[in-house]
C-alpha cells in the first residue's frame, strides 16, 4: 500500500530548563493509504501532539513531514494553510462547527473558502452515509451530539482529503453514540478508501482500526495490525 504521510525523526520539546517535556522523542512513522490508524497511549504520552504536527497545525523542533512526498514544514505559511485545507480533513472532540451557519454551510465551508466547485455526486454520497440529509438546514444548536459529530465528519470528507485525522471524536459522546459514530468512521475508511489516523485513550475503540500505534512516553512502542493478530 502506498504510504501518504511520513513523519522522519520527528521531535516536539516543550518549555526550556526545568521545565521542559519531551513530548515526542524521535519519531518515524509511515500512514498508508486507505488504511484506519490508531493512537493509542495514556494521558500526556504524546498522542494529541503527535497528531496535531501530522496535521500541520503544530510545527515540531525538529524532523521533517511528507505528505504525498511534499514536505510540509519547508511551505510557507500560507501554503501550508491551503494545503491543510485542501489536503487533511480533521475531526475533533469539540465538534468545531459555525454556530451561525447551516450543517450545509459548515459541510461547505471548506470547498467555498476555496472557491472550488462542489462534486454532488460526493457530496449527496457522503450525506446519505452520514445520513444527515433531513438535517442540512437545520443549525449544530439543534442537533445531537452524535448528529454534530457527524457534520463535522461530512465536513472532513465532502473536499476529498488524502488523510482524516481524528482526535478523541468520540470524547463528548455518550457510549452508545459513540459506538456508533466509530462504526461509521469505520465504514468510511472502507467505502471511501479513506485514510484515518484517530487519536484514542480507548482500546476497544482501537480494536475497530486496522492498525494500532501505541505511545509510551512521547515514543512509538508498538505498532501493530489488527488484521494480523486476529490471524493468529
Ligand atoms: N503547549 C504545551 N506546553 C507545554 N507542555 C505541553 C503542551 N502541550 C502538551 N504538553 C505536554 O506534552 C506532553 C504530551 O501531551 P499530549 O497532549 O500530546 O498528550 P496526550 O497523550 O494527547 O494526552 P491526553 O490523552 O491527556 O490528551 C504532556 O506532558 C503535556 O503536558
Amino acid at each position: 500500500m502506498a504510504v501518504i504521510l511520513k513523519a522522519v525523526d520527528i521531535e516536539k520539546t516543550y518549555g526550556k530548563g526545568q521545565l521542559k517535556v519531551e513530548a515526542l522523542k524521535s519519531t518515524n512513522l509511515e500512514i498508508e493509504e486507505g488504511v484506519f490508524h490508531a493512537i493509542i497511549g495514556k494521558s500526556g504520552s504524546g498522542k494529541s501532539t503527535l497528531l496535531h504536527i501530522l496535521g500541520g497545525l503544530d510545527k515540531p523542533t525538529c524532523g521533517k513531514l511528507y505528505l504525498e512526498n511534499e514536505s510540509v514544514f519547508d511551505l510557507k505559511d500560507k501554503e501550508l494553510a491551503i494545503l491543510r485545507r485542501r489536503r487533511i480533513g480533521f475531526v475533533f472532540q469539540s465538534f468545531n462547527l459555525l454556530q451561525e451557519h447551516t450543517v450545509v454551510e459548515n459541510i461547505l465551508m471548506p470547498i467555498h473558502l476555496d472557491s472550488r466547485e462542489v462534486d454532488e455526486e460526493h457530496f449527496n454520497k457522503v450525506i446519505s452515509t452520514l445520513g444527515i440529509g433531513e438535517k442540512l438546514n437545520y443549525y449544530p444548536d439543534e442537533l445531537s451530539g452524535g448528529e454534530r459529530q457527524r457534520v463535522a465528519i461530512a465536513r472532513a470528507l465532502v473536499s476529498k482529503p488524502a488523510i482524516i485525522l481524528a482526535d478523541e471524536p468520540t470524547g463528548n459522546l455518550d457510549e452508545k453514540t459513540g459506538d456508533e459514530v466509530i462504526k461509521l468512521i469505520k465504514d468510511l475508511a472502507k467505502e471511501f478508501n479513506q485514510t484515518i489516523v484517530l487519536v484514542t485513550h480507548d482500546l476497544e475503540i482501537a480494536q475497530n482500526a486496522d492498525r494500532v500505534i501505541t505511545l509510551i512516553d512521547g515514543e512509538i512502542s508498538s505498532v501493530i495490525d489488527n488484521s494480523d493478530s486476529q490471524k493468529i
